[in-house]
């Protein structure tokens, strides 16, 4: 199907998917389907149909019949290019096996070497005391000697390689991990942000002590087979204690990973609240707050305390008694060869060199049963950091539009918040042309923040779609989307910068004239300028020292950073005075005259003056949409005392959220 008819039937689908739209059917207008007004707010869309209901969605190029634009590469974009997380992760897998493979041939080298100073002795009591030559002391004692050297450098490269693995994982995972966290976060509080904090933990225990002891344990049986060898009764000694010690380490696991997990959630929320409180603090001073503040963090902290002081409590007692066998078993063997020796079954150094490899089999057993809580928390950071990589969305190298024109057409919008039932956007259908202005309103809690951060992608729809220029805005490459589109959030949050940067959306390749250039279409070039350090000014994280209206107009002039072709502004005038007023009305008309698609959230009718359409938006569902022009004259109309419309037209029910 070539792309127009693609189009057209698109439209025809629409079309009747309008007819058949039950939320618009339902709406105020419902009992008025069938008199004037509603043929005039119809009629309004008729007039505007080559871009909303009744026509079909055919791409303007086509439409006038004009070749297609040669393609321009847009200034500011760089293809980001495909991004697995998963592959990334397991790359990543792959390095840390191959280098740990690497470490694993060092530890064995090392252990074997170890066994240099339990020979020498051995060779000592049974060679040197025998023969009495000093030759063979020297000769053994220099052979010793490099050995250890040897075993000494093997050490250290084996520690070396094992901290520049750590180094690589926070490295190569750092960038992935906090951008699948950034991505994660649409769907949740944010909390993912504290997997970077695992990405930590895990380089601790990279270079901690305890996965040396988890290296060593494979080696273990060897020494147990040398112990062995010097007289089985003192091999069994200490194949009974390793019985043990494993023992005592499975129960530590038992008894003190419950209290160990507890003890992390609760300081995961103590967190959460320190982070809220240092976002809020004005707010905790201004309201006295920060004995309510302190006691909530404090409830957290002190039960994560709790567990932890009980996991640990469990955890030292378990260490202790297998420390406490540990030298029962050395006295054991001390005590049992040296009955061995009396019997002439062993000579003194044998006895020795049997205690020395004994404790060398035993360390690594005792070194994991101590570190076994350092490695569960690591397990854990691991698994959290691999499911936040694997549950991110791979980004795939996406088809880049040539030329965007700021079409959008809206459809059959539903959002019901995950784990609620309610519906907050029901059924939305609507269409805009490129550089229409429309304004939503509507009551408090209709809706139309949540539809502004659909139409913008920062959160996704439970069904139907958004489309900029046709194609759904969640098959856009995200960075040419981001850059085509602007948004001025209700809430209005600067990064930590000179106004310079935030206008450029933190990018280090803007030039000055792009900055100035979106100042001037926000029209607040000559606010900016009357600042003693104008766009050099430093903005602190809290806002600091602009004022509201202030941040809300250098909020304004970065959603116009880059030419974008859509933007959506939610409440822009809601910190502004008459003058930010009058700025703000002018730069929706640098906006037309740029042929800017612009939606603008609005609950003063100041706005409304300066837009092309309107929509009522009441509880979810577009309660009226039209051309502004007959849209206030019917919202005038329905202010009129209820009797009177009563009066004049039976059953019609009044309007909610007209602006007054
Ligand atoms: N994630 C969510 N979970 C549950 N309810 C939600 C969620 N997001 C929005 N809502 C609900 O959807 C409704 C619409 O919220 P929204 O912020 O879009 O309203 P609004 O029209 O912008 O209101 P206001 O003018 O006061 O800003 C509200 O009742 C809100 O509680």
């Amino acid at each position: 199907m070539a792309p127009d008819e693609r189009a057209r039937a698109n439209g025809a689908t629409q079309l009747d998917d309008r007819q058949a739209e039950p939320d618009i059917a339902q709406g105020p207008l419902a009992t008025e389907t069938r008199d004037g007004t509603a043929q005039s707010v119809t009629s309004a869309r008729t007039e505007g149909g080559a871009d909303t209901y009744q026509e079909a969605p055919v791409p303007a190029q086509k439409a006038s019949g004009s070749p297609p634009a040669p393609p321009s590469t847009p200034r500011f974009h760089k293809r980001l290019g495909p991004a697995d997380y998963t592959r990334t992760l397991g790359d990543m897998k792959r390095r840390l096996r191959a280098n740990l493979a690497f470490v694993v041939l060092m530890t064995c080298a090392t252990n074997i070497l170890v066994l240099a100073v339990p020979i020498y002795l051995f060779q000592i009591s049974d060679r040197v005391f025998t023969s009495r030559s000093t030759d063979t002391l020297v000769m053994l004692t220099i052979v010793i000697g490099g050995a250890i050297v040897v075993q000494t450098l093997l050490d250290a490269v084996r520690r070396l390689v094992l901290m520049r693995s750590a180094v690589d994982v926070a490295a190569r995972l750092g960038a992935p991990v906090l951008s699948a966290a950034a991505q994660a976060s649409l769907h949740s509080n944010g909390r993912e942000y504290q997997v970077l904090g695992d990405l930590g933990a895990l380089r601790s225990f990279l270079v901690s002590g305890t996965l040396l002891s988890f290296l060593d344990v494979p080696f273990a049986p060897i020494f147990v087979l040398a112990v062995f060898l010097i007289h089985p009764h003192l091999g069994t000694i200490v194949v009974v204690t390793a019985l043990l010690l494993m023992i005592f380490a499975w129960i530590n696991q038992r008894i003190t990973s419950d209290g160990f997990r507890r003890a992390n959630i609760a300081q995961t929320k103590a967190n959460l609240h320190l982070e809220s409180m240092s976002r809020n603090s004005q707010i905790i001073n201004a309201m006295a707050m920060i004995p309510e503040a302190v006691a909530i963090w404090g409830r957290d902290t002190a039960a994560s305390l709790r567990a932890q002081t009980e996991a640990q409590d469990r955890n030292v007692f378990t260490a202790s008694a297998s420390r406490m066998f540990r030298l029962f078993t050395q006295i054991g063997m001390l005590g049992w060869g040296a009955y061995l020796a009396l019997d002439g079954q062993l000579t003194g150094g044998m006895v020795i060199a049997a205690s020395i490899v004994a404790g060398r089999a035993l360390a690594p057993i005792e070194g994991a049963i101590e570190g076994w809580n350092s490695f569960l928390l690591a397990r854990g950071a691991y698994d959290r950091v691999g499911h936040l990589l694997a549950g991110a969305k791979s980004r795939n190298d996406k088809l880049r539009l040539p030329k965007v024109e700021g079409r959008l057409d809206v459809e059959r919008l539903l959002y019901v918040p995950q784990g609620t039932k309610h519906v907050v956007l029901n059924a939305l259908t609507f269409s805009l042309a490129p550089g229409d202005q429309l304004a939503i309103i509507g009551n408090s809690g209709a809706g139309k923040t949540t539809l502004g951060k659909m139409l913008v992608g920062s959160i996704l729809p439970t069904s139907g779609a958004v489309r900029l220029d046709l194609m759904d805005i969640r098959n856009w490459d995200p960075r040419q989307f981001g850059e085509c589109i602007g948004y001025l959030p209700q809430d209005v949050q600067l990064f930590p910068g000179t106004i310079k940067q935030n206008i450029a959306r933190m990018r280090e390749d803007a030039s000055d004239a792009e900055i100035h250039r979106a100042a001037a279409l926000a029209d607040v070039h000559e606010m900016i300028a009357s600042l003693p350090q104008g766009y050099e000014t430093v903005v602190a994280a809290d806002g600091s020292p602009l004022s509201g209206g202030q941040k809300q107009r250098i909020g304004l002039a970065r959603a116009f950073f880059g030419d974008p072709k859509f933007v959506v502004l939610d409440e822009p005038n809601s910190n502004l005075d008459t003058a930010g007023d009058a700025a703000l009305v002018r730069a929706l008309g640098h906006a037309k005259a740029n042929g800017i698609t612009v939606v603008v959230v609005t609950q003063k009718p100041s706005l409304l003056s300066a837009v092309d359409k309107i929509m009522l938006l009441a509880d979810g569902n577009i309660a009226m949409f039209g051309w502004r022009d007959q849209m206030l004259a019917e919202l005038e109309r329905r202010k009129r005392p209820q009797a009177e419309q009563v009066q004049q037209r039976p059953g019609a029910a009044p309007l909610q959220g007209a602006p007054a």
